[in-house]
């Protein structure tokens, strides 16, 4: 039996009484697998991730999320904060009082797991949406976070770069034992993932292997 990277129970939340966004939301994911969230548009998938990222806090409800977890968001503009590559890496170990030549191994070994080593003095705004992203990913495999969760972030990548982006977080999950959860719109993305959860009215309503969701989306739709 696997230990469960992420965990939340009965979770609700709304910006208003009026409102509710989260209505009693339950859901788990084991360690080392790969999910995806789907869910219309406005439906809380990204309020989901800010409550199990710490970002808000929800009305009532459990969440647990093995520490520490990284978050990529959906344009890396948005997260990546330092002129080059490889201070950006750095910069997320600042508080864990390393020493120098510890800092450098951890940034080597991020960014050879995103496939690129040797970009260090590469300045961040010359690189392409897809490099950023894996920037992004890279700071969070430097703080050795057992727990990525990624909101919607090919949303901006042309279509070969998505495809690249998630077989990438895939191989990470299964060569690394890391979990991932990737709030997406795209079906042909859940081809990548171990299984996924539909977000509709507050609530999951439905999670199962890839090919079964893509299948109810798809009928729900027509
Ligand atoms: N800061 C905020 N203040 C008030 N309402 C908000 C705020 N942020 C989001 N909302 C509302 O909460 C609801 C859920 O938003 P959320 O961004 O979580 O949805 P989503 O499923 O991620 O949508 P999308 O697929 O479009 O990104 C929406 O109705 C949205 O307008």
């Amino acid at each position: 039996m696997k230990d469960v990277a992420i965990s939340v129970q009965n979770l609700t939340f709304g910006w208003s009484a009026q409102k509710p966004i989260l209505k009693g939301c339950s859901l788990e994911i084991p360690q080392g697998e790969f999910w995806m969230l789907l869910g219309n548009n406005g439906s809380g998938k990204s309020t989901l991730l800010k409550i199990l990222s710490g970002l808000l806090s929800p009305q009532s409800g459990e969440c647990y999320v093995q520490q520490p977890l990284g978050f990529v968001f959906q344009n890396p503009d948005h997260q990546l904060v330092m002129p080059t590559v490889g201070a950006d890496v750095a910069f997320g170990l600042v508080s864990e009082g390393l020493s120098w030549p510890q800092v450098r191994d951890r940034v080597q070994e991020a960014l050879s797991a995103v496939n690129l080593l040797g970009w260090e003095r590469r300045p961040i705004y010359a690189l392409s949406g897809g490099q950023k992203q894996r920037i992004a990913i890279a700071g969070a495999i430097a703080r050795h976070c057992p727990v990525l969760l990624l909101d919607e972030p090919t949303a901006l990548l042309d279509p070969e770069t998505q495809g690249e982006l998630v077989e990438q977080v895939r191989s990470l999950v299964k060569s690394r034992g890391m979990t991932a959860l990737w709030v997406t719109h795209r079906l042909d993305e859940l081809d990548y993932c171990d299984r996924a959860f539909i977000l509709e009215e507050g609530n999951i309503t439905k999670e199962g292997p890839p090919q079964e969701l893509k299948n109810y989306v798809i009928q729900s739709t027509a």
